[in-house]
């Protein structure tokens, strides 16, 4: 078995989820397929609801930062109550998520409101979240040795307390000392893991940061933070010249850290 020795001045794993936590499988059949067959019928039964109307803004404001992308789905402003222009403004959004969801893009309007349609997918046990078989005792032995974890994920960290709540393995949030989203800032932007750090209240060369997405990896080292990338079955391939690059491990048993000596 390959080793990742964890530097002894680590205190923080932070963890992304699809790809690493859980596999891109799970996401792609299971979570993403539920929204879009879902958001017509989900949009209708909570179109007054204030949740709703805010999901909607932040869905019209990513409109404006995407105007210069082809095939951009533009979302009408409602100008009166009537069935048939609410209808086709729904239409508008089920339009717009389809074709955020075409692309797996990442933005914040999408990843919440797709949050907050989970909820009932989870609560009613229709959904569990999935992982790794590794990934819940190394975490376990991991805390034991006095680590923190938290997850940040482009899912909304409403989502994540989700999946990690309603789970194959039961309610595991415990695990966590916390969550980070988009909010905080992309994935792929090395500000974003300085931010991280800043709020968990550490430096940046604190944490190790495991993700199966080299441009996260390549932005988490910038910043300063140790990382591996995750090779998981499903998992998109790596270059020859990433797989010398970076500390590639395959399952988190594969992370030897400075107090198992
Ligand atoms: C609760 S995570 C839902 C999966 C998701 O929407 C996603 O975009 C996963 O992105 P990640 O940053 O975890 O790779
Ligand atoms: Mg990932």
């Amino acid at each position: 078995m390959v080793v990742f020795a964890v530097p002894a001045e680590v205190a923080v794993i932070l963890l992304d989820i699809e790809g690493t936590t859980t596999p891109i499988a799970y996401v792609k059949d299971t979570l993403f397929p539920y929204i879009k067959d879902n958001v017509k019928e989900y949009l209708r039964a909570h179109w007054e609801e204030e949740e709703c109307q805010q999901d909607i803004s932040l869905l019209r404001k990513q409109v404006e930062e995407d105007s210069n992308l082809d095939g951009v789905v533009p979302i009408p402003l409602e100008t009166g109550n009537g069935e048939d222009e609410v209808e086709q403004v729904i239409q508008a959004v089920v339009d717009n998520v389809h074709w955020q969801m075409s692309l797996d893009r990442k933005t914040t309007a999408l990843k919440q409101l797709q949050g907050h349609m989970w909820r009932a997918a989870y609560a009613t046990g229709r959904m569990k979240g999935e992982f790794f078989q590794d990934v819940v005792p190394a975490i376990r032995k991991w805390r034991e040795a006095g680590m923190k974890v938290y997850i940040y994920s482009s899912g909304s960290v409403e989502a994540q307390k989700l999946l990690f709540g309603y789970s194959t393995e039961g309610d595991i949030l415990e695990l966590f000392d916390g969550h980070f989203d988009t909010k905080i800032g992309h994935k792929v932007e090395s500000e974003s893991y300085r931010r991280i750090a800043s709020s968990i209240g550490c430096s940046t060369n604190n944490v190790l940061f495991l993700t199966d997405v080299t441009r996260e990896a390549n932005a988490a080292e910038e910043a300063d933070m140790h990382v591996a990338v995750v090779v998981r079955p499903g998992n998109a391939g790596l270059t020859d010249d990433e797989k010398s690059y970076y500390s590639l491990i395959t399952s988190f048993n594969e992370l030897f850290l400075p107090s198992s000596t």
